[in-house]
């Protein structure tokens, strides 16, 4: 299928979507499979574009728990917590996240834990085992609110687990009682971590502290220090503070990809998955003038 072909039939899925009074739906799954699984490992993100850090997010959780057979929502939000959605259009980013769940699958077909999949090297057939991506999309910017469109929505059995999977700046981010008007109390978080659960990957970095810093992040929530803004111990169970990227590993981040394809593209290799790249590359998803460098 070509690039074109591929962004206007996201196009036409997203714009039913906008239309409809759904709050979340799944545009395509990868491959087009709806056997039933026990874990749902939720992937949201503005794709803008993906990176190999989100692959590699992503494909630890999935080989930490190969069976049974897990999946994977990748979930694009319309609509975001703090920021305007600038600059790779929706349908550029619905075609990169296609794009993405392919050279995830091509690259779990190498991984251990999918290796039965990988001596068949036919991992685009249904019957496999390796993960179901799906393509999402949804209309709320808020974690507890995107899990409970998730829920509410007729894809998946009601009781279906999810696992978000984050980076430490965004717990913090989930955990800022300033996101949960009228109160702003953590007691939204309630339904949503007695349900789900969260795996964050550190990020250790200026902005939001070493190592040592992140992993005290919990043991203050196990300790009570979050009780007065309605935090509960308990939480620190439902919450996995996974490994990042060691000391001497470059930062990666879509900032840095978008930098990097107009000041030095060679990077791309480091920072984005094979076929992303490819389509960076070739489709202009991120024109000079519209400030490829911006944060958004
Ligand atoms: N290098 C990384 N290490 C750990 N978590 C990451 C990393 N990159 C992204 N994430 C996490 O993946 C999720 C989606 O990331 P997001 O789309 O905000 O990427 P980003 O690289 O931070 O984007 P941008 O640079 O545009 O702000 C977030 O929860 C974020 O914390
Ligand atoms: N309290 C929350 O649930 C909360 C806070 C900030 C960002 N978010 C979401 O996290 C995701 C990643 O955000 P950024 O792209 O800003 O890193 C977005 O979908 C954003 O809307 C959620």
């Amino acid at each position: 299928m070509s690039y074109q072909t591929l962004r206007t039939q996201y196009a036409t899925l997203l714009k039913q979507f906008l239309k409809s009074t759904k709050e979340f739906d799944v545009l395509t799954t990868i491959p087009p499979d709806h056997s039933a699984s026990e874990t749902l490992y939720v992937l949201d993100s503005s794709f803008n574009p993906p990176t190999l850090a989100h692959l590699r997010i992503a494909s630890t959780a999935l080989q930490a728990t190969p069976k049974p057979r897990p999946r994977l929502l990748l979930l694009l939000a319309t609509q975001n917590a703090d920021k305007p959605s600038k600059p790779a259009s929706f349908e550029d980013r619905l075609a990169m996240m296609e794009l993405f769940a392919r050279d995830l699958r091509a690259h779990l077909a190498t991984t251990p834990a999918f290796a039965d999949t990988a001596s068949s090297s036919e991992f685009e057939l249904p019957v496999e085992s390796l993960p179901l991506i799906d393509i999402g999309v949804t209309k709320k910017p808020y974690f507890v609110d995107k899990a409970a469109a998730i829920e509410g929505s007729d894809r998946y059995p009601v009781a279906l687990e999810q696992v978000h999977l984050t980076g430490f700046d965004t717990l913090v981010r989930i955990f800022d009682p300033k996101y949960y008007p009228p109160h702003h109390t953590l007691g939204p978080l309630v339904p949503f971590l007695e349900k789900h659960r969260l795996r964050v990957t550190m990020r250790p970095g200026d902005a939001w502290g070493e190592r040592e810093e992140q992993l005290a992040f919990l043991d203050a929530l196990a300790r009570g220090d979050r009780d007065a803004e309605g935090g509960r111990r308990e939480w620190a169970q439902r919450i996995q503070l996974v490994e990042g990227r060691k000391p001497k590993e470059q930062n990666v981040s879509s900032t840095r990809a978008r930098e990097a394809l107009h000041s030095a593209p060679r990077d791309l290799d480091w920072l984005v998955p094979d076929l992303v790249r490819q389509y960076i590359l070739s489709e202009e998803a991120y024109p000079r003038s519209e400030g490829g460098t911006a944060k958004v």
